[in-house]
């Protein structure tokens, strides 16, 4: 059984997880653009590390019974952005997770707070072309409906790269497309900061 300790803060919760056999923060947070594999990789993860995985956008949409698609139709983004932000501190307080956030999730200051404090954030940069040719088949995200989605996708990166930057404990760059190699790595990181 995981030991579970908490300290006044709301988000922050440690753990000595006996399948790592270390002492460490609870969650791995996985942040990064549309198509950096935070729901791929965040699977695996999940699995070897025997945690529960948490995929924010799947949580939105089971609760909503709607697709994301949907929900930016008839709320508009701003409302998508008020159901993320209230994810976001909801799972930010739970333990033993790996979190996958959505791609815009760190946009607000108050959700990278959360997500700095709930654990051990792993940002998977992935260049514009990689993001586009993961991404090319997919009717799902609402903000690539566009005429010209590497543009959109180029100006995200711009917006966005500084912002993942800014909380992430690990970068790992998910350009090389071997999933078990981007999984070792982050294994690797995690283990190396929590035995600290
Ligand atoms: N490291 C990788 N190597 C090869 N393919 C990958 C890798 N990571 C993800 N993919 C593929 O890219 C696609 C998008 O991945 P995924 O849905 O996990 O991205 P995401 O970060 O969760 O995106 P979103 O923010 O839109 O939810 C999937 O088809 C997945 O199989
Ligand atoms: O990058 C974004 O802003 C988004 C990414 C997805 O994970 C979803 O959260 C949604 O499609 C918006
Ligand atoms: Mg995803």
């Amino acid at each position: 059984m995981p030991v579970i300790g908490t300290d006044a803060l709301h988000c922050r919760l440690f753990m000595i997880n006996p399948a790592l056999n270390v002492s460490k923060q609870a969650n791995i947070v996985l942040i990064g653009p549309m198509g950096a594999g935070k729901t791929t990789v965040g699977r695996q993860l999940a699995q070897q590390l025997r945690l529960s995985f948490v995929d924010s956008d799947q949580e939105i949409e089971k609760r909503t019974g709607v697709d994301i698609s949907t929900i930016f139709e008839f709320e508009g983004e701003d409302g998508f952005r008020q159901r993320e932000a209230a994810m976001m501190a909801e799972l930010g307080a739970h333990e033993g997770i790996v979190l996958a956030t959505g791609g815009g999730s760190v946009i607000r200051a108050e959700n990278r707070a959360c997500l700095q404090q709930a654990g051990f954030v792993v940002y998977l940069y992935t260049p514009v072309s990689v993001q586009l040719r993961r991404t090319a088949r997919d009717r799902k995200r609402p903000l690539l409906q566009t005429e010209n989605p590497k543009e959109r996708l180029q100006a995200l990166f711009s917006e966005r790269d500084p912002l993942y930057r800014e909380i992430a404990d690990l970068v790992v760059d998910t350009s090389g497309e071997h999933l078990r190699g981007t999984v070792r790595q982050i294994i690797k990181g995690f283990k190396a900061q929590t035995a600290m």
